[in-house]
């Protein structure tokens, strides 16, 4: 069935009915395989509205981050395969240009549909093509570097681009900064609204070009400079969101306009389903829970590391005024809600700006503060020139708790943190932390926070949990020496170096088979000392890391001798949960040991292939 001719055909009446019965297939899904639930349920009659009146076949709409796309893809030809979004082998909960032709373009990461959007639209004209190209893009998103660098160049780049704002005053948590400011007084500004209804009454349908005027001067008025038409963009709006006729008439108002056009459009995040209207946060990217309750389907008992790093850190701070914490716009996922509501003056969330939080936190290291920036793996990609140019460089003590690290499950590859060993191993001065487990995790970062640094530091742990409970933990804090790698198992003949979290996996295979296992937190520096030792006492030395291969821990081992590196290949991993990715990868307990054999066969070491067996 063609969705778009559909829609087409339908009055507001039954477009409201059709709306429903999207948001109940969405939650109903989403209930099931966990995903972006808030985000999306905003946006139901904001991209019904917009496919009415743009062609998602013909035009090019790019959405920003994509993680609201799931409207869109059910319209464009996704309807009957939207149950399989976000598992394995299904579809993705982003934009993908490999899934569909309407992906016009892929993403995952928050601020880049602008900057593409506009090279699409002039390489669209160097051809001598006609469509048009709108961008919509959150509030959130708006606010991030790339977005503010393309918007930038747009009135140089004599773009007609038209950008759609969904404006619901959220990024996860409540968006921030001087831009959100500006967004939000738009928005709430009840007297504008009240006096745009007013004067919409007041006046005829043929003053309608007379009535914009007003508005907009009393947009400003009320607002100070408009930001965007500072910008030399024409700025319309707010409108409903949720106005079926609004959001229509304005679409079909700026499309033929033959200048760059923003509409400010006010959403509700969540919009439809009780629980996450009040809680658009926690249900901004949801796991499975309960419809008619609204709750979470966790297992009980069980702490993540996110959690018990956020813990450890309140704790520390309260003894510590030293620590300060900064996160780009991840709080909850970090587990920082604690931290900032107790020490609201050493917590820093500037918003989608990884590279300005890590420069930040070069100038407040510069004075002595000791400042930790949370930030999940792959979003830290993004601040790569900073942490070489401002920090290392500088060798300023600085923490980077890398946030899910290794594969992030359903996300997929536009999340998975398997690139940061690669990217920070080869940079000078930097130290690199792998903790095996939760209270593993605590003490690096214990120690770290008591010690003297003579640089950057980086701790990386992944998108998991433990069975386990804190204040038990907390109580078995202590320092280690965390340049040390340890020995866990010592066994013969195969030796298994093992860094970070998949040393559980590798301690099972290593006792099962009677292999020595080291345990090598740190991945930068080399425990020179315990690695002759292994190469001395061992046949056959693997080494096992949740990354990837090239520029990986175990590529990094091999200048000392001949090590079988089990890590990630060079591809991108797909999504799926991380139990399936870590099967996929050959990187579970059975999966190890698959591949430890097949290098024990191939090497001729017979007796250990056979003991494997
Ligand atoms: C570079 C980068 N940093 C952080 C994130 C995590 N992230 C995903 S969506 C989001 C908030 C986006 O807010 P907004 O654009 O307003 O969209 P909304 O969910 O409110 O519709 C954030 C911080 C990301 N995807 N990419
Ligand atoms: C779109 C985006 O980047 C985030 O919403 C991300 O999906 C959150 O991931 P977690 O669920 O791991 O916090
Ligand atoms: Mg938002």
């Amino acid at each position: 069935m063609d969705y778009i001719e559909y829609i087409r055909k339908l009055d507001y009446q039954e477009l409201e009915r059709f709306a429903s019965e999207i948001r109940r297939y969405i939650i109903n899904v989403v209930s099931k395989n966990g995903g972006h639930l808030a985000p999306n349920l905003g946006v139901v009659e904001l991209t019904l509205s917009l496919y009415r009146v743009f062609n998602p076949y013909e035009d090019y709409i790019i959405w920003d981050t994509g993680h609201q796309t799931y409207v869109h893809k059910l319209l464009t030809g996704r309807w009957d395969l939207f149950p399989t979004i976000r598992k394995f082998d299904g579809l993705s909960g982003y934009t993908n240009i490999f899934e569909s032709e309407y992906d016009r373009f892929g993403a995952g990461h928050v601020g880049t549909a602008i900057a593409a959007a506009l090279g699409i639209e002039k390489a669209l004209e160097l051809k001598g093509k006609k469509a048009n190209v709108v961008v919509v893009i959150g509030d959130g998103a708006l606010t991030s570097g790339e977005s503010l660098e393309a918007l930038n160049q747009i009135k140089t780049l004599n773009s007609k681009l038209k950008i759609i704002v969904n404006n619901n005053s959220m990024s996860i948590s409540k968006n921030v900064g001087a831009l959100s400011h500006f967004l939000e007084k738009l928005r709430t500004s009840k007297f504008y609204l009240d006096t745009k209804k007013t004067m919409k009454r007041a006046f005829s349908k043929g003053f309608e070009e007379e009535l914009k005027k007003i508005r907009d001067a009393l947009k400003v008025t009320l607002t100070g400079e408009d930001f965007f038409e500072g910008l030399g963009l024409k700025h319309f709006g707010p409108i409903d969101g949720h106005n079926f006729k609004e959001l229509e008439d304005e679409f079909r108002r700026i499309k033929d306009y033959d200048y760059p056009t923003v509409v400010t459009v006010n959403t509700v995040k969540g919009k439809g389903f009780k629980n996450s209207e009040s809680n658009p946060e926690k249900f901004h990217s949801a796991s499975k829970f309960d419809i008619s309750s609204g709750t979470f389907l966790k297992e009980k008992g069980i702490i993540s590391y996110s959690e018990a790093f956020g813990r450890t850190l309140s704790k520390l701070a309260e003894k510590d005024d030293k620590i300060i914490v900064i996160t780009a716009a991840m709080k909850s996922g970090t587990g920082l809600k604690e931290f900032s509501e107790k020490f609201p003056k050493r917590f820093f969330d500037l918003g989608i700006t990884e590279q300005m939080c890590v420069t930040f936190a070069g100038g407040l290291a510069t004075i002595g503060m000791k400042p930790v920036f949370a930030v999940y793996s792959t979003f830290l990609q993004r601040a790569f020139d900073q942490i070489i140019h401002d920090i290392a460089l500088q060798r300023l003590p600085i923490i980077f708790a890398i946030d899910r690290a290794g594969v992030v499950g359903e996300d997929g590859p536009t999340h998975h943190g398997v690139f940061d060993i690669a990217y920070l191993r080869m940079i000078p001065n930097i130290k690199i932390y792998a903790p095996k487990d939760v209270q593993d995790l605590m003490n690096t970062l214990y120690t770290l926070l008591n010690t003297k640094l003579g640089g950057p530091v980086a701790i990386r742990y992944p998108r998991d949990y433990e069975f386990g409970d804190f204040e038990e933990l907390c109580d078995k804090i202590n320092m280690v020496d965390v340049d040390k790698w340890k020995l866990l198992n010592e066994g013969k003949d195969v030796a298994i170096i093992s860094t970070g979290f998949p040393t559980k996996a590798a301690l099972k295979v290593a006792r099962k088979n009677n292999f020595t296992l080291v345990f090598a937190r740190s991945i930068k520096p080399i425990d020179v000392e315990m690695l002759k030792w292994v190469f001395e006492n061992h046949n056959v030395v693997f080494s096992v890391e949740e990354g990837v291969k090239i520029g990986g821990f175990g590529e990094g081992l091999l200048s000392y001798g001949n090590v079988e590196v089990i890590a990630i290949d060079d591809e991108f991993v797909p999504h799926g949960s991380r139990k399936e990715l870590l099967k996929y990868l050959n990187l579970d307990v059975e999966g190890i040991e698959r591949r430890m054999r097949k290098v024990l066969e191939r090497r001729n070491i017979y007796e250990n292939a056979n003991r494997i067996r």
